[in-house]
């Protein structure tokens, strides 16, 4: 989305006084990193349930300071973004409700949007907004030590706004998302839902199905995962991605990713017969046209 019109009249710097992160590994901390190397914040405070991690953010100097408990953190916030995976944004939106300053931004950066939106939107009192937010942007990695300021450089990022989101709220999400590099679209969060369905999702339940697939294979020796080159390993990268996001992100957007997964499932039974076949010509078309696709995305 072109943003500026929304902008302009609205946004002063520092965009946020006191940023409250709430969950500072890959996605929270690059948040913190790259707001802060815009000067786009003036004070970072890190809210993790991992004391550890906490003070890994805090030497890395990703957050002024740290806090475990999500009520007292939040404290004095103008902004507030959640990154910890995606069944647990509702609860730790319960919890801080209570405690935010009136006029506060809540935002978040959860891989699945219509549930957690409906839920956080109901959560907050009056005087504070919920915006739904994604970057499409990661990396295998977790943690505040793997996160990086240019995480979000030229990447997506998908707002997706309700016709209850209040306007100015909106503005500071889009504003955030523009200081940390990303170039922000906006989104109805069910259309967002089937759309990381197919482009995010399901490729990862393909990566971690065919790890599993191969190393469970006893026809050719065990442990045939020594044996992998180039291909597997590029495939396969974000089977290495942690087990926890992508449980809840299954969970969470269960419709969308089981509609994906039998879409895919046709299109390996339609290659699964041509090879079956040794159809040539129709193996060839079915490379040719993937590969078509694929170069044009590069
Ligand atoms: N990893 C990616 O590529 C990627 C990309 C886009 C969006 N996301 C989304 O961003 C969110 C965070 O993912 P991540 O990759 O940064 O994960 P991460 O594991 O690197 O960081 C999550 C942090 O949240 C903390 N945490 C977990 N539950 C908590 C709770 N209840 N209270 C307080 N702290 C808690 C963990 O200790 C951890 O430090 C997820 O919702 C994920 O779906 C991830
Ligand atoms: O590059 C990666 O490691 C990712 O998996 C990042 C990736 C994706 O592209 O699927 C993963 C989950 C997200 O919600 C957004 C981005």
């Amino acid at each position: 989305m072109r943003s500026d019109t929304i902008l302009s009249a609205e946004i002063s710097m520092p965009l946020i006084n006191r940023l409250a992160v709430v969950g500072v590994g890959l996605i929270g901390g690059s948040f913190a990193r790259a707001l802060r190397e815009a000067g786009a914040v003036a004070e970072i405070v890190g809210i993790d349930r991992d004391r550890e991690n906490l003070d890994r953010a805090r030497e890395l100097g990703i957050i002024d300071r740290g806090c475990v408990d999500p009520a007292e953190g939040v404290r004095g916030a103008d902004f507030v973004f959640v990154a910890v995976p995606v069944c647990a944004i509702a609860a730790v939106v319960a919890l801080i409700a209570p405690h935010l300053a009136p006029g506060a931004v809540v935002t978040d950066g959860g891989s699945v949007k219509e549930g957690v939106v409906a839920e956080c939107e109901a959560l907050l009192p009056p005087a504070v907004s919920f915006i739904g937010g994604h970057p499409i942007a990661g990396t295998e990695h977790s943690g505040a030590a793997a996160s990086f300021a240019a995480l979000y450089r030229g990447k997506r990022c998908i707002v997706t706004p309700t016709p209850r989101s209040d306007r100015a709220a909106l503005a500071k999400v889009v504003a955030a998302w523009e200081a940390a590099g990303a170039v922000v679209v906006t989104m109805d969060v069910a259309k967002h839902d089937r759309v990381v369905a197919a482009i995010s999702h399901l490729p990862h339940m393909v990566a971690y199905a065919l790890v599993n697939a191969v190393e469970g294979y006893r026809h050719g020796g065990e442990g045939l995962l020594r044996y992998s080159a180039g291909g597997f390993r590029d495939f396969t990268r974000i089977a290495s991605s942690d087990p926890i996001m992508w449980r809840d992100i299954a969970l969470m957007n269960k419709g969308a990713v089981l509609e994906m997964m039998d879409h895919f499932a046709g299109y390996f039974g339609t290659l699964r017969k041509l090879v079956a076949a040794g159809d040539g010509p129709g193996l060839e078309r079915f490379f040719r046209e993937s590969k078509e696709s694929r170069d044009a995305i590069l």
